[in-house]
């Protein structure tokens, strides 16, 4: 007879994300709107949406700082309140603003490793990880917008979490920072920690993110990975004939349709293109992979809501009145450190 051992059920292996039919109301207006979604270890992975689409509310609801009116939220298949180590689990970041003003980064820091039962020393090394070990003597009141990101940053990695949920962490860093940032958040997704970020901008995490999930007035409009939103893979060609060159290519069965004074090819094989086309006895005068405007695709997944905005924005329903009081309630820099809960 063989015998099983269940597997240890530790939140860390494998620490998933998952939100199952999360929705939270404010009132009548509904913030989060049946959401679900799932994040995976050793990935980074956008939370993408509009101003207002709800993902701060989300991200409060996973980190346990918002009560949601139904559904769940779980890391490593726990409940955050259920965590028993949470710094250990999960490291937040969620808004770069909320520090002490008087306090210097580095006792900012160890305010938060005391009270997580970490070390002296890991608050070093994270300074210097983050890449602000010169600021840690200066009162953070004096940070600057990316310091204080860094900053952020270096608090959420205090308890060498598995899991990393950052709200925005792009915002106020330079181009040299975001290039640091997107190397630093490789690193840690190659060592299996689930990477979660959000944005509102698409294109601000291209180059950083493996998965998006895009979210729209509360709701799920697109899961899947970064590369499958540039859509089939095309090439763009001038010739002196089109339709010359859209039967050969056809010949070698490859599909193209002329478009204006173009042709676009269903395939980004430049040389093949090259090929038929010299065959063909047709001068090539442009041949280059056509990209799919990634604003376009976000504009149209997302149709241009802006729940912030108020009346007037396409697609907007119903939040006279709500607008702005977000901004109000989203005052904890740190997640489940120093945030209250509604
Ligand atoms: N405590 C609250 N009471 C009422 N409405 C709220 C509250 N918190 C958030 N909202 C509203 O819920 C909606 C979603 O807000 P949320 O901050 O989650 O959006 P977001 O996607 O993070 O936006 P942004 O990119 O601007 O941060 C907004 O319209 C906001 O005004």
């Amino acid at each position: 007879m063989t015998t099983t051992t269940a597997p240890p059920t530790r939140p860390t292996d494998g620490a998933r994300i998952e939100v199952r039919n999360l929705t939270k109301r404010f009132g009548t207006f509904t913030a989060v709107d049946n959401l679900s979604f799932t994040v995976e270890p050793g990935r980074i992975t956008g939370f993408l949406g509009p101003n207002g689409a709800g993902k701060t509310t989300t991200l409060r609801m996973l980190l346990g700082l918002v009560n949601p009116s139904s559904g769940a939220a779980t890391i490593g298949g726990q409940d955050y309140h259920d965590i028993t180590q949470p710094m250990s689990v999960v490291g937040s970041a969620l808004e770069a603003t909320n520090f002490h003003p008087g306090r210097t980064g580095r006792d900012h820091l160890r305010v938060l490793a005391d009270t997580a039962g970490v070390g002296a020393p890991r608050v070093d090394e994270m300074l210097e990880l983050v890449g602000i070990p010169a600021a840690a003597r200066k009162r953070a009141g004096g940070y600057s917008m990316g310091m204080r990101q860094r900053l952020g940053l270096a608090a959420a990695m205090l308890g060498d979490p598995q899991v990393l949920i950052l709200d925005e962490p792009a915002n106020g860093l330079d181009p040299e920072g975001i290039r640091w940032l997107r190397g630093f958040l490789r690193h840690l997704s190659t060592q299996g920690k689930t990477i979660l970020i959000s944005s509102h901008m698409l294109q601000e995490v291209e180059q950083t993110v493996d998965d998006v999930v895009i979210i729209s007035n509360g709701r799920l409009v697109k899961q899947g990975a970064m590369a499958d939103l540039h859509g089939a893979p095309r090439a763009l060609v001038r010739t002196t004939d089109h339709d010359a060159l859209a039967g050969a290519l056809r010949v070698a069965d490859v599909t193209s349709t002329v478009e204006g004074d173009a042709i676009m090819v269903d395939t980004n094989d430049l040389r093949l293109i090259g090929d038929v086309a010299l065959r063909a006895g047709l001068p090539i005068y442009e041949l280059h992979r056509a990209m799919t405007d990634l604003e376009d695709v976000f504009f149209e997944l997302t149709e241009g809501t802006n729940r912030n905005l108020g009346e007037g924005v396409t697609g907007v329903t119903g939040v006279t009145g709500v607008t702005g009081q977000g901004a109000a309630t989203e005052r904890d820099a740190i997640a489940g450190q120093e945030g209250g809960n509604e």
